[in-house]
């Protein structure tokens, strides 16, 4: 039983042993977990060190070369080999790969590239490639830098780039681990996480500016991806504990989208 995780940079430098743990726990019992990851505040974080400006348009990072340079280097190395080597610590086979090797993420300019310039959506992916890392017991960690047939590579965003490998491996379930327990509503002051939205809700929440920044590449991504064989798409919190295992096999936590 396959799933695809989505990691958040939100959460990323925060997560407690136990997380990997329980990862580790979910592969050998045979789950076959496939890891995206992002790292939005360690690219903001070096872009700084280096004087490099960056701003968002629609929740994508306007990117240039110089900005793709740090992209790359920040989420295909720091950052996943950081989470290879966590991984690797609580005991789990792990193998870390970016999208440009095996050309695993194929992707073509955003339709908005004017904007946002050097920014990718997903055209194709590597399924037979991460099947076979799967199948030789490793546990794939994926940064989301796509490449196009020209030998083009592009940002895209973590939660499209997990979304897409999502649909195109067929798991039934994607977990998107971030710092907040779910997608929230106010009501009379207080705030609540809601247990499951229709896309509907998700649209109307959108408009009136109740989801907003980080969390709307999160259910565009998961709209988007509900339409082959995955099934449902969970927003989890990465600081509760045994989170991936609960989502797994209780399911009842966090906020979950489905197939309508
Ligand atoms: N309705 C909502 N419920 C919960 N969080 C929301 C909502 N709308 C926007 N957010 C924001 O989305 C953030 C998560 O997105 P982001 O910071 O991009 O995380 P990640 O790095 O995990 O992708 C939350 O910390 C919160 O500030
Ligand atoms: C195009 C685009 O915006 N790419 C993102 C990729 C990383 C990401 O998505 O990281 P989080 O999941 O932590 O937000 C960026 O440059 O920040």
């Amino acid at each position: 039983m396959a799933f695809v995780m989505k990691c958040g940079g939100s959460t990323l430098a925060a997560l407690p042993d136990a997380f990997f743990g329980d990862l580790r726990d979910l592969q050998e019992s045979g789950a076959q977990p496939v890891i995206v990851h992002g790292g939005g505040p360690a690219i903001n974080e070096t872009l700084g060190q280096l004087g490099i400006e960056s701003r968002f348009e629609g929740g994508l990072r306007v990117t240039d070369e110089p900005t793709l340079e740090v992209v790359e280097m920040v989420l295909a190395g720091r950052i996943n080999k950081q989470i290879v080597r966590r991984l690797q610590q609580s005991g789990a086979k792990a193998l870390g790969l970016s999208g440009t090797d095996g050309r695993l993420i194929e992707a073509k300019p955003v339709a908005n590239a004017d904007v946002v310039g050097l920014v990718g959506d997903v055209t194709g992916v590597n399924a037979e490639l991460i099947q076979g890392i799967v199948a030789l017991g490793y546990l794939p960690v994926i940064a989301p830098i796509g490449i196009d047939a020209a030998g083009q590579r592009y940002n895209i965003n973590a939660d499209t780039a997990a979304g897409a490998v999502a649909s195109h491996l067929g798991v039934a379930t994607m977990i998107v681990v971030t710092d907040v327990p779910g997608i929230m509503r106010t009501v009379d002051g207080e705030k609540q996480v809601l247990p499951q939205v229709s896309f509907a809700q998700i649209e109307a929440m959108i408009a009136s500016g109740e989801i907003y920044g980080g969390m709307i590449p999160k259910v565009r991504a998961a709209m988007a991806c509900l339409t082959g064989d995955v099934r449902e798409v969970l927003i989890v919190d990465g600081a509760a504990p045994r989170v991936l295992s609960r989502a797994v096999n209780e399911g009842n936590l966090g906020t979950r989208i489905v197939r309508e």
